[in-house]
Formats: C-alpha cells, sequence, structure tokens
C-alpha cells in the first residue's frame, strides 16, 4: 500500500523510513517549515541509530499546500497541540476511501480524525518505540533493528482486510504490530504509562533507566496508576491490563526496552516548547471528573508540568 505520513518528526520519520526501507512507497507532509526545507536542502534525513551511524536518507517531503497525492493510508504522528492545524492544512488531501492510523500518545486526536475521515477507517494504537528528533532533519532511532512493538486497534473494534494488510506492512518495517479489539482499553494503557513514565521523567530530567532506579519510583508509579485505574473503572473502560500489569509494564520499559530514553515530553521540555501534558495526566482528571472523581495527583502533576514549562519560558 502506499503510504502519508503527516508529521515528518521524530515518530513519522521513523515509521515512514522503515516502511520505506520495507520498499513501500511512503510521502511525508509537514506543516513546519524549517523541517521541509532542511531536509530538501541536504536531500534527505539524517538517521541514526543510538547515536550512531549517521547516514542520510531520501524522503519526498511537502508542505500541504505542495502536496497532491492520494495515499492509501495517513499515518499521523504530530503534537497533540498541533493536530488541528496540521488535519485543517491537509484537509484538501484527505478521502473518505482512505485509511488513517494515529498511535500518538494522549487522547484528544480521535474526535479530530473523525471529521476528516470515515469512522470505520479510522485506525489508532500505541508506539512502545523511543525516537529522538536532534534537530531539523536529523533523527534518532532508539534502540536496535526491531526494537519496540506497538498496537493498532480500529475505532469500531472490527479489524477489516484493510487493517490486516496495514499489519503486515508494519511487520515488514520491523514495527511489530499486534492488533487488539479493545479499543478505550488499549488507548488508555498507553496514555497511563505515558502520565508516569514522561511525566515524572520530565519533570526530574531524567532517562527512564535512572527513574526506576529511584527509591521512591514504585510508590509514584502506583498512586498515579491507582487513581487513572479508578478514573477508568468509573468511566466503564475496561483496561488491557490489571494495576499490577501496568506497573510491571512502566517497570519493564524502564528498565528492559528503553532505559537509555528520554521520554517525547521531556524532548518538548528541554526545548523550552508546551509539552502534551494537558492530553494525558489532565485527560485522566478532566475523564475523572465527568464521573464525579476527583485524580488529584493527576491533576496536580499537570500543574507541577505547567509551573516547569512556565519557569523554563521566563
Ligand atoms: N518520540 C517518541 O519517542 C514517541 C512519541 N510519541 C508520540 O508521537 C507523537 C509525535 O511526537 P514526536 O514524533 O516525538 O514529535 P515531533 O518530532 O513530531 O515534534 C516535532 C515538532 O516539535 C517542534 N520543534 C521545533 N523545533 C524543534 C527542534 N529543534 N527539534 C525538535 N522539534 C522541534 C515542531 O513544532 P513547533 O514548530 O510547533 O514547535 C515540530 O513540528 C506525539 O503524540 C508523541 O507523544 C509516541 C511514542 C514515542
Ligand atoms: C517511548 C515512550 C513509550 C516512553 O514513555 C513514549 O511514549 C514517549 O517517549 O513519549
Amino acid at each position: 500500500m502506499k503510504y502519508g505520513v503527516l508529521g515528518a518528526g521524530a515518530m513519522g520519520l521513523r515509521y515512514g523510513v522503515l516502511l520505506q526501507e520495507a520498499g513501500f512507497p511512503v510521502d511525508f507532509v509537514d506543516i513546519w517549515d524549517d523541517q521541509i526545507n532542511k531536509v530538501k536542502e541536504q536531500n534527505g534525513v539524517y538517521v541514526s541509530r543510538d547515536g550512531k551511524d549517521k547516514h542520510l536518507v531520501p524522503i519526498n517531503i511537502y508542505s500541504p499546500e505542495d502536496y497532491s497525492g492520494n495515499p492509501d493510508v495517513w499515518i499521523v504522528f504530530v503534537k497533540q497541540m498541533q493536530l488541528d492545524d496540521a488535519l485543517k492544512r491537509a484537509s484538501h488531501l484527505f478521502t473518505k476511501e482512505q485509511y488513517v492510523v494515529a498511535p500518538m500518545n494522549g487522547m484528544g486526536h480521535i474526535e479530530k480524525l473523525d471529521k476528516y475521515f470515515a469512522v470505520e477507517k479510522v485506525i489508532s494504537g500505541t508506539a512502545m518505540i523511543a525516537t529522538v528528533l536532534n534537530g531539523v532533519g536529523d533523527v534518532d532511532f532508539m534502540g536496535k533493528s526491531g526494537a519496540g512493538s506497538m498496537k493498532l486497534v480500529n475505532q469500531n473494534e472490527t479489524p477489516d482486510e484493510t487493517t490486516h494488510q496495514i499489519s503486515d506492512d508494519f511487520t515488514k518495517a520491523n514495527l511489530n504490530p499486534e492488533i487488539t479489539t479493545n479499543f478505550q482499553g488499549t488507548l488508555m494503557a498507553k496514555v497511563i504509562l505515558n502520565s508516569v513514565c514522561n511525566t515524572l521523567c520530565t519533570m526530574f530530567s531524567i532517562k527512564m533507566g535512572d527513574f526506576i532506579q529511584a527509591p521512591t519510583a514504585e510508590a509514584l508509579s502506583k498512586q498515579l496508576i491507582n487513581e487513572a485505574f479508578d478514573v477508568c473503572e468509573r468511566a466503564g473502560i475496561t483496561l488491557l491490563n490489571t494495576r499490577e500489569e501496568e506497573w510491571q509494564a512502566v517497570k519493564f520499559a524502564s528498565t528492559v526496552g528503553m532505559p537509555l530514553h528520554y521520554p517525547s515530553m521531556y524532548q518538548d521540555m528541554s526545548k523550552n516548547r508546551p509539552t502534551e501534558v494537558d492530553y494525558i495526566n489532565g485527560y485522566i482528571y478532566d475523564l475523572g471528573l465527568k464521573y464525579h472523581y476527583e485524580a488529584t495527583t493527576h491533576d496536580f502533576v499537570r500543574n507541577l508540568v505547567h509551573l516547569a514549562e512556565f519557569s523554563r519560558a521566563k
């Protein structure tokens, strides 16, 4: 199938380059002018793996206004706060026949995608794949080839032939996809993991492997996990994991999976950009309020992240 990647940042480049290397046609569309200009100027994107073997990979990149292709599948990887703008600028490129796959972090993207794509063709998911954008036109794939895994989940919880075909293509690209059929439960399990790892590592500027060694890591993680599970139970969401399994997932990702990774939220904070915390801890808190439950720890850490954003901006 032909892929269009909307958002040629860290994750968009990782998915697109791996699919291209697996033999699929890929076009990249971005709303970030500096990235487009740099990639065009250097005739591609510099790709490294764990900081080594930096090499140039030629890619096709366009602004939405300059692109006129018709991919079978869009892969959307932008920060939650950029999504409205990206979709609006690319809206002339979307058709009701196209599928969209958006394994972004946080929550808030699905309703936005539904405005442009047929509901049964909206696939979300989660990516346990760590990637760092060193700067414009320069991306670092963390972990060995084949490291990391992801979940694909249809909004209508009914995987069709195209979903399986996308999954096969992603397998060929070494992205290790698994199709699940519990939409909310799949997405929220990742939101909860990010509400622990991304938020706590970002506040203290530490890698996941450093965080997990802290004597307080378990207590801090379990407090956030328990509150989030309390929210999901009230909202009628059956999570993929139990509370204990969620903590084990945090531990595994931090100890074995990606100990050297600064989560993507830290990558924003360290460059003085706003973070996705409102779509992660903030989403959990707001969801709780709808069911008359206050996830106060999530609200507190969300506000601490905003305090850090504010103090860095000064
Ligand atoms: N990175 C990761 O390891 C993972 C990320 N995700 C999720 O994937 C989605 C996309 O995230 P991701 O690919 O990480 O983000 P991106 O790499 O796409 O973020 C790039 C954006 O950051 C801004 N930016 C400005 N200057 C720089 C700079 N010098 N270096 C880097 N970025 C700059 C630009 O936006 P602007 O001009 O508006 O500032 C640009 O569009 C998010 O939902 C994220 O949470 C999920 C799993 C793992
Ligand atoms: C790679 C991972 C899972 C780390 O929390 C992530 O989602 C991120 O960096 O945003």
